[in-house]
């Protein structure tokens, strides 16, 4: 990395300064003032740390917007191969919707904060490199259905390669799989031209929703290195750029491979924490517990904790099931079969809580939904997102059009089209860049997306709240109730409604592991 030459001949500087100082008149000196300060100003904005980041995404585009933010004196350029990305990047309507971003990249976007497909020219600009492309789970060849993916991966290393005219220093920003670094250094010693390369882990743990505030408070910052002088100096580099904003005390350094696999490992504990309290509300229903009681009271453990502990329909998003997939095969991969199976038991449990929601839905309606209107409330894999990655939606969705059901969606954040093509693809084809994904995927009949719940629901015989919005805990239920088909049912995936009050209204209440509803005990789910 090249550094500022005021900082680096700091003492030749001073020498030269005093020595004019003493044997000239103050005229002199101020002029001398005036012009090593002019030196300063030239040098730090030409010498201007460059970071560049390979992928515009979820994690590319809100991380590289708030070091643009806190770190003025960097310039941040975030590539990527999709032109519709970038250019609604550099648009009023940014390509993903997170809380408070639009309000950080306006800040910094044209200042130091630049969006483009000019990959090869920010690739050899930069003193930093970030690759935050995808690594999706592998749908063919060795290791199929649970490898990670790691095409695009390459596709950037060789890119730096190519492109590359001066040291650099390559973040690894995606989640990859335990010793990819390695992979990574191959590639780029191979073709190095006499250029040298540090690859750093530096894993994101920023959470969709909550992104911009994860960012600017992170519970940590890891970074991993080669544990050799020149790993080292790129660690305290990229530590550097941390420091603006995040105490030092949380920016924790590791070796390589530690980081890459904390990665994994903090995504699979996140995700069982979820599966375990999931399995729970299956036992709650079946003995009269209340699941949100039992949360309540094991998370005052200050050994366990209070977060992450909701029962739900299931986990989404793009990452939890890929990554606990991955890990299952770097397990098999080191013959470790019994670890491989601790962790599968993870997604067994996930698929089971999609299934086990879908049979309650089903029983309930008289054991079936043939050509009956079900109202779908929230689509996104979260609340305040409008990523549908992986979101249990897709599978709640599936199971139901399954038994002909016909199927009226509405999600504040999330358009008819993406629905449509969620619930036609294949599983995995969803993570790959936009303009590999198909183009127009043939529209399912039975989806209807409309922009207003009380349309959704208006004559539809059941009600399955899929994404905790916060507007579906304030709905107008009595109205809906109204319009609705009789009996009329509400089935809540993420325990959000006023149970008692629905009950009132006239509903059948089913809320993931609350003492069931009489009538959902005569109907039990059976697959
Ligand atoms: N989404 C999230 O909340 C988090 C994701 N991650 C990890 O970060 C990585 C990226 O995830 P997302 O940002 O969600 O994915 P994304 O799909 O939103 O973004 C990836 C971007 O990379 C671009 N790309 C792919 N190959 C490229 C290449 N060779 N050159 C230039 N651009 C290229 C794609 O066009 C796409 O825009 C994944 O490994 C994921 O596991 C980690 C933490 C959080
Ligand atoms: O690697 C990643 O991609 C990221 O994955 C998760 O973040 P994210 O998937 O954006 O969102 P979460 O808040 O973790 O929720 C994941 C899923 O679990 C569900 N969930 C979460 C918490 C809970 O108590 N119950 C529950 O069902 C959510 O509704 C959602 O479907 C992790 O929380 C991040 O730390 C990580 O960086």
């Amino acid at each position: 990395m090249q550094c500022n030459p005021i900082e680096r001949y700091p003492l030749q500087c001073k020498t030269l300064f005093l020595s004019f100082s003493l044997s000239y008149s103050s005229e002199v000196r101020l002029f001398l003032v005036g012009f090593i300060a002019l030196f300063k100003v030239f040098h730090n904005t030409t010498k201007m740390v460059k970071i560049c980041c390979i992928g515009a995404g979820y994690v590319g585009g809100p991380t590289m917007a708030v070091i643009a933010l806190k770190c003025p004196s960097i310039e941040v350029a975030v590539v990527d191969i999709s032109i519709s990305r970038i250019t609604a990047w550099n648009s009023d309507q940014l390509p993903i919707y997170e809380p408070g971003l639009e309000e950080v990249v306006k800040q910094c976007r044209g200042r130091n904060l630049f969006f483009s497909t000019n990959v090869e020219k920010h690739i050899s600009e930069a003193d930093i490199i970030f690759v935050s492309v995808n690594t999706p789970t592998k749908t063919r060849g060795l290791g199929a259905g649970k490898a990670a993916d790691l095409t695009y991966w390459e596709s950037a290393a060789r890119m730096i390669a190519d492109v590359s005219k001066s040291n650099k220093i390559v973040v690894e920003k995606s989640t990859v799989p335990v010793k990819t670094a390695e992979a990574i250094e191959k590639i780029l010693s191979h073709n190095s031209k006499g250029i040298s390369y540090q690859i750093l882990s530096n894993p994101e743990f920023l959470a969709e929703g909550t992104a911009i505030q994860d960012l600017l408070n992170p519970d940590r910052v890891l970074i991993g290195g080669r544990e050799t002088p020149g790993g080292q100096k790129a660690i305290k580099a990229l530590k550097d750029v941390y420091a603006h904003w995040v105490p030092e005390d949380r920016i924790i350094s590791t070796n390589l491979w530690s980081a890459e696999l904390s990665k994994l490992a903090a995504n699979a504990f996140l995700a069982q924490r979820i599966s375990s309290v999931n399995a729970m509300s299956a036992l709650c229903e079946a003995t009269g517990a209340d699941v949100s009681e039992v949360s309540h009271a094991i998370g005052k453990d200050s050994r366990i904790g209070p977060k992450f502990l909701n029962a739900s329909v299931g986990f989404g998003g793009s990452c939890f099931q890929k990554d606990i997939l991955n890990l299952i095969y770097i397990c098999e991969c080191n013959g470790l079969p019994e670890v491989a199976n601790y962790w599968k038991q993870v997604i067994k449990v996930n698929d089971y809580q999609k299934n086990r929601f879908v049979n309650r839905v089903v029983a309930s309606m008289f054991n079936t939904v043939s050509g009956k209107k079900i109202a779908i409330l929230g689509f996104a894999f979260k609340k305040d997102t409008g990523d549908t990655r992986e979101t249990p939606a897709i599978d709640v969705c599936k199971g139901l059009l399954g038994d002909k059901a016909s199927l009226s969606i509405y999600d504040p954040q999330v358009t008819g089209d993406q629905i449509q093509r969620e619930i036609s693809m294949n599983k995995f084809d969803w993570d790959h860049p936009v303009h590999l994904q198909p183009m127009s995927p043939t529209s399912v009949k039975q989806v209807n997306v409309v922009w207003d719940p009380y349309e959704a629901t208006r004559d539809a015989h059941g009600i399955c709240i899929l994404t905790e919005w916060d507007e579906f805990k304030t709905l107008d239920y009595q109205r809906i109730f109204n319009n609705m088909q009789k009996p009329a049912f509400v089935f809540d995936g993420r325990n959000i409604v006023n149970i008692e009050k629905l009950r009132e209204i006239g509903f059948i209440v089913y809320s993931i592991g609350k003492p069931l509803d009489p009538w959902l005990k005569d109907m039990p789910a059976i697959a």
